[in-house]
């Protein structure tokens, strides 16, 4: 089912954020949304959530408007994950998983076991999230997002918290999830993560799209010249990619 955004402008607290961004995201990929601070990288990936409302233009799921859904039912298919990972109750982990039910009324207990064990913490499920670390509370909340299985996967910076090891764990549950025919979107500052394992880059500068393309087009270094004002350079073979600056 295709997440779209056509001519879609947004607005926060008056000021336009976001200026006429038209994408057409595709299941079984996964798009990585990238650019510097402030550019609306979080406000595009709300919007395509759902959680925030165009001023104009559209978002779309399946060729309907995300906002005419009703919410249980756009929560079935869209699950985001933000970017601050606070959690307002002290919950055991197991609970807050959980609560990815909620869209479905019932108990999931497979699903809430495959999310738990995607994510590394099964062992950690009767702990109170209080006393999990930030990477272990990114991860419980990355698992909560599993447990709902939606159809769309929206992640903001889900990799920043997380360890080198939990990095890959948590990318490669991810592929999973795109390989099964979910749709992934991720918004990532690391670029060489975004080169590396996107299959497709959006690049925001000042809210305008500037690229949206293979990770090699949309993150060349003409690109990261222009949008991000930093002269670097592309070492490796393509899949395995470093950046270096100067
Ligand atoms: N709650 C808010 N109220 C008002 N303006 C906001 C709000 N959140 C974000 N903005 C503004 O919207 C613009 C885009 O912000 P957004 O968080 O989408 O950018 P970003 O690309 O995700 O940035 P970062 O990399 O710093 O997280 C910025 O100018 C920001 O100041």
């Amino acid at each position: 089912m295709t997440l779209a955004c056509e001519n879609l402008t947004l607005a926060r607290a008056d000021a336009e954020v976001l200026h006429g961004i038209s994408a057409t995201l595709s299941t079984g990929q996964i798009t990585a949304i990238c650019g510097p601070n402030g550019a609306g990288k979080s406000s595009l990936l709300m919007a395509l959530a759902g959680l925030l409302a165009p001023g104009s233009g559209s978002v779309t799921l399946g060729g309907s408007a995300l906002g005419a859904l009703h919410p249980q039912k756009r929560a079935q298919q869209v699950g985001y994950l933000p970017q601050s990972g606070e959690v307002a109750w002290d919950l055991s982990v197991g609970n807050l998983v959980a609560l990815g039910r909620l869209p479905f009324r019932d108990r999931g207990e497979r699903q809430i076991e495959a999310a738990l064990e995607a994510t590394h913490m099964t062992e950690l499920a009767d702990r109170p999230v209080s006393t999990l670390s930030g990477g272990e509370r990114a991860r419980a909340l990355l698992a909560r997002v599993f447990a709902g299985d939606p159809d769309w996967v929206l992640a903001d910076e889900p990799f920043a918290a997380l360890d080198l090891y939990h990095q890959f764990e948590v990318l490669a549950s991810l592929r999973v999830a795109a390989s099964l025919g979910r749709g992934v979107v991720l918004v990532l500052h690391d670029l060489a993560m975004a080169m590396n394992h996107a299959d497709r880059v959006l690049v925001l500068k000042e809210g305008r799209l500037i690229a949206d393309g293979p990770p090699e087009e949309a993150l060349a270094t003409g690109v990261i010249a222009e949008v991000w004002g930093v002269s670097a350079r592309w070492l490796g073979e393509p899949g395995a990619r470093a950046l270096v600056t100067g």
